[in-house]
């Protein structure tokens, strides 16, 4: 198998590789206060060994839930926000067919956002359908999936009786605590669980993004494997591959590129950004520091952000997810009249020009002061998906020790929850 690699040659005439050097060996202190457990927030590394220890007996007891679910249903909900949806979404986003969605998909998604023309639409869109919920959430109190999981339960049980919705909820939550967890016992609801020293963010290779994936039928073991793989990796040599990402971007960030604009020339990429843009935001974005994750779909995005990625003001980075390999072959037609000149293209691979359009993007914009760096994926595959979540995770890990954070906590999301509560009407929230 081949791995996926790093290529930051288009960041050295915006940084000294003895820049990057200085940011490399607050890197290695990171990694290695990371592997002792000595990092701060250290009481939520439990996803650094994940890979290594999901067992065969737990993926066939996945996908056990996963098939009685395909086959009671045809549709499965699930219900999940920030790091209880997002890795799955990346997972089923970028493995489907981009036009899945029109001839009937089995999976998804509530619970991520309180829109109640969303809510009522998908209610409409499950009437008199076989539907489930896989509900998660680690905390089993967040309003959001809350929310969505009271309607759509509630339409379950009106729709199939009180023990038909039963077996059709599957809940992915705390082993001990929380409402979820609570509810899910008195219930009877099949449950897996979230270990408590693996954060919401850091959850894509537990059940909360295994569950989902196999439920859309595609291929968890070789998720699991890319990751497990890349842990191996990262344990010797390899450990370069993310602690020099770190390296790069704070070099950057020491120079005053504080935006990071992840970057796909594939729109199944578009979900991958969402979860890194959680995982790199909830990480770093505290204490006023931290770059600032944003993510665009090139080349549609470059007839309309492009032009200020060109030209507008120059605090921005570049990381371009780059696939190698497509998996269909597809060649531009000749045409007899060529009215739209477009001849010159005949015969080459669509891919070719969106390969060259990557180039020549790259190239234009380090010419406008743009620095790039490049994560090469060999294909777009469940296996170097696996590698990809792994890397980023250890990189991001590596990267908010450098920042000296603490990586693992995310205390700034309860201001918002506080006032929302408080103006609800929540008890307890009246004095806030
Ligand atoms: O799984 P839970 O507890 O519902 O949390 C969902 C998301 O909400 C947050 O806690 C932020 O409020 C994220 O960190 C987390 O991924």
């Amino acid at each position: 198998m081949d791995r996926i690699k790093l290529d930051y040659s288009k960041v050295l005439s915006f940084v000294g590789e003895e820049e990057i050097a200085v940011q490399r060996e607050k890197a290695t202190k990171a990694l290695k206060d990371l592997e002792d457990g000595t990092c701060k927030g250290s009481d939520f590394l439990g996803w650094l060994d994940l890979p290594v220890h999901i067992t065969d007996d737990e993926l066939d007891r996945i996908s056990a839930c996963a098939n009685k679910l395909r086959e009671q249903t045809d549709v499965v909900v699930i219900v999940g926000i920030g790091g209880s949806y997002l890795g799955a979404k990346a997972v089923i986003e970028a493995m489907s067919g981009s036009f899945d969605a029109y001839s009937g998909t089995k999976v998804v998604f509530a619970g991520n956002n309180v829109s109640e023309d969303y809510l009522y639409e998908l209610q409409a869109f499950l009437k008199d359908k076989k539907f489930g919920i896989c509900v998660i959430s680690k905390s089993g109190t967040t309003t959001e999936p809350a929310v969505a999981f009271r309607l759509l339960k509630d339409q379950l049980i009106e729709q199939e009786g009180i023990t038909v919705a039963r077996e059709r909820i599957v809940a992915i939550t705390d082993e001990k605590k929380g409402a979820l967890r609570t509810m899910s016992d008195r219930e009877g609801y099949e449950t897996f669980i979230i270990p408590d020293n693996v954060g919401g963010r850091y959850s894509v290779l537990t059940p909360v993004g295994l569950l989902p994936v196999v439920i859309a039928g595609f291929d968890v073991r070789a998720l699991v494997k890319g990751a497990v793989d890349m842990r191996a990796y990262s344990k010797g040599n390899g450990a370069e591959l993310s602690a020099t990402y770190a390296a790069v971007r704070n070099a950057l960030y020491e120079k005053g590129y504080v935006i990071e604009i992840t970057v796909n020339f594939n729109p199944k990429l578009h979900y991958v950004a969402e979860w890194w843009k959680q995982l790199y935001g909830e990480s770093e974005g505290k204490e006023n520091k931290g770059i600032f994750p944003a993510s665009v779909d090139f080349t549609t995005d470059l007839h309309s952000m492009g032009q200020y990625i060109q030209e507008g003001r120059r605090n921005l980075f570049e990381t371009v997810l780059s696939i190698d390999k497509t998996k269909y072959s597809l060649q531009v037609p000749c045409d007899a009249h060529d009215l739209d000149k477009l001849n010159y293209l005949a015969g080459k691979r669509v891919d070719e020009v969106n390969k060259m359009a990557e180039l020549g993007t790259q190239l234009a914009h380090v010419d406008g002061g743009v620095p790039n760096i490049r994560v090469i994926i060999p294909e777009l595959t469940e296996y170097y998906l696996g590698q990809l979540f792994y890397f980023y995770e250890l990189a991001c890990g590596i990267s908010g020790g450098i920042l000296g954070v603490n990586t693992f906590d995310q205390p700034g999301v309860e201001a918002y929850k506080n006032n929302m509560f408080m103006l609800l009407g929540k008890p307890g929230y009246e004095r806030k």
